[in-house]
């Protein structure tokens, strides 16, 4: 479904995929107002930042380095490395509002403060994310979108390649974790087109999870499903 996000905040794409799901909880309601504005790592949408100016994230984060997770369904993973990494400030981007919403009450239950929040597309947040700002990334489990005519909205194409290495600094990881043989294939090709380099050396590298890894809802339930987790590392050249 392609949704029109031409409404006051919104970002600038149409996006193709879920906004919003069944109803949100009053809580969720109530977290969504009081705390998205001032999760906010800056100007939000075609309506305050039309010209896509770039974000101060030394502003945001004190100086800390930045990392960013790409698509961070209900959070957890996010809320965990935040936790963890104290002296790193993370952005997560997610245009599904519910998930924005579990975010956002996790991000209260744990009292982490260097967690901001984009409530859209990743495309948008790059193209106001400064060159090299990014020093680690993450995306897990992107949507696999397995039909073939559909494997151009994957997000392991030139459209989000390219931006995401002009944001990241030389030598900064990416990490993406997938259960679909196919979606690795295409990560294998495309994403050292881009400019990244794979590091694993042994099947250890992909079969096992990162040390400091916490496993993510989707994740779980590819493992009920009796799907296989693969865990790719690259390094931006
Ligand atoms: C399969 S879910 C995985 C969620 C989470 N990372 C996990 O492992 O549980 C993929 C997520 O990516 C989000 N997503 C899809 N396209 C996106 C985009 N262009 N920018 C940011 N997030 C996106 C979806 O809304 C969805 O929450």
């Amino acid at each position: 479904m392609t949704t029109s996000n031409k409404h006051p905040g919104a970002p600038w794409r149409n996006f193709y995929g879920r906004i919003r799901g069944k109803g949100l909880r009053p809580a969720q309601e109530r977290y969504l107002d009081e705390d998205l504005e001032p999760l906010s790592p800056g100007p939000v949408g075609w309506d305050v930042n039309p010209d896509r100016h770039p974000l101060d994230l030394d502003a945001t984060f004190g100086g800390k380095a930045v990392w960013l997770e790409i698509g961070f369904g209900g959070g957890e993973h996010m809320v965990h490395q935040a936790q963890s990494n104290p002296g790193v400030g993370i952005i997560g981007c997610e245009p599904y509002m519910n998930g924005v919403a579990m975010l956002l009450g996790k991000i209260r239950d744990a009292g982490v403060t260097n967690l901001r929040v984009w409530p859209g597309d990743a495309r948008d947040l790059m193209d106001v994310l400064p060159d090299g700002s990014i020093g680690k990334a993450f995306l897990l489990y992107p949507d696999p979108w397995p039909k073939k005519k559909h494997h151009r909205r994957r997000f392991v194409t030139d459209e989000h390649l390219e931006p995401l290495h002009r944001a990241m600094a030389s030598g900064a990881e990416f990490r993406v974790a997938t259960d679909i043989p196919d979606y690795v294939r295409q990560t294998l090709i495309e994403v050292p087109k881009a400019g990244f380099e794979w590091t694993a050396q042994r099947p250890a590298d992909w079969r096992e999870a990162w040390p400091d890894w916490l496993s993510t809802r989707y994740e779980q339930k590819a493992l009920r499903e009796g799907r296989v987790p693969h865990y790719l590392t690259f390094h931006r050249r």
